[in-house]
């Protein structure tokens, strides 16, 4: 919403966020969530300090804290800019609507998706890409979480059956192993009630120090 300095014009309410310098957690439920998408979050969600299994991760359009740590790779500019590529829309329900929840003991991540119509590939369906890229995300959020940070070495998708744009789907991964600085990880996306296999893949993730993506 936009701050109008003109006398004449309506005035219109100006959104707390212009004043506020508290990034967005976008895992938290908006207006565009479905019911069913509400009901799977509400499912995993855990009150602070109750002991759940389960934990929900914050998700910001970008790594607050590496963001301004480089500087030899891209100019001030550019990265000032950057945004995480599954956050970069900022129209509720437009794209990767998600939550993921890490349950440490088990070494799993389980993310509620729920895919909008900027994702579409084949008609009415969700670009094969854009599945890829929630599942780098969520194995690699989960091998973050129990290697530390890690780039993608490798991931093997097999596309079992079309996901509808605008359907809430589960993306259930798991660490397989963890062998030196190499985390394996295997992952399903079901549909919600887990009656159907959409997607099954598997990632190798690689440690490495932030040094790394400054160097190659
Ligand atoms: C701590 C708290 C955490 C809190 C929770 C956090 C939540 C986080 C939330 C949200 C996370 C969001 C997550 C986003 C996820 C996105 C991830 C991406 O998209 S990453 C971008 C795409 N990936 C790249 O650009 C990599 C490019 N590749 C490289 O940089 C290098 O190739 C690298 C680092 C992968 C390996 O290079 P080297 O020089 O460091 O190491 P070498 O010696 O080559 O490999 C190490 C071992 O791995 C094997 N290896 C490497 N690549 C392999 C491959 N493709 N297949 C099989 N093995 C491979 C090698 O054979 C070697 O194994 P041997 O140690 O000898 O047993």
């Amino acid at each position: 919403m936009l701050l109008c300095a003109c006398a004449s014009a309506p005035v219109q309410q100006v959104s707390p966020r212009l004043f506020s310098s508290a990034p967005r957690d976008y895992s938290l439920p908006n207006d565009s969530w479905s019911a069913e998408m509400r009901r799977l979050y509400d499912q995993y969600d855990q009150e602070p300090g109750g002991g759940g299994r389960w934990k929900r991760l914050p998700s910001y359009n970008r790594f607050l804290k590496y963001a301004t740590a480089g500087g030899q790779c891209l100019s001030r500019l550019v990265q000032s800019r950057a945004r995480l590529f599954t956050r970069n829309i900022k129209e509720p329900g437009a794209a990767f609507e998600y939550a993921i929840f890490i349950n440490e003991e088990e070494k799993r991540a389980v993310c509620v998706f729920q895919a909008g119509h900027l994702l579409e590939g084949p008609p009415g369906h969700v670009h094969g890409g854009a599945i890829a890229t929630i599942i780098d995300n969520v194995t690699g959020a989960c091998a973050t979480y129990i290697s530390g940070f890690v780039l993608t070495a490798n991931l093997n998708i097999n596309y079992c059956s079309p996901i509808s744009l605008g359907s809430v789907v589960l993306v259930d991964c798991a660490v397989d192993r963890v062998e030196g600085r190499k985390t394996w990880v295997s992952c399903r996306i079901t549909s919600a009630d887990g009656s159907k296999l959409h997607t099954e893949a598997t990632g190798l993730f690689v440690s490495v120090g932030v040094s790394h993506l400054f160097t190659g």
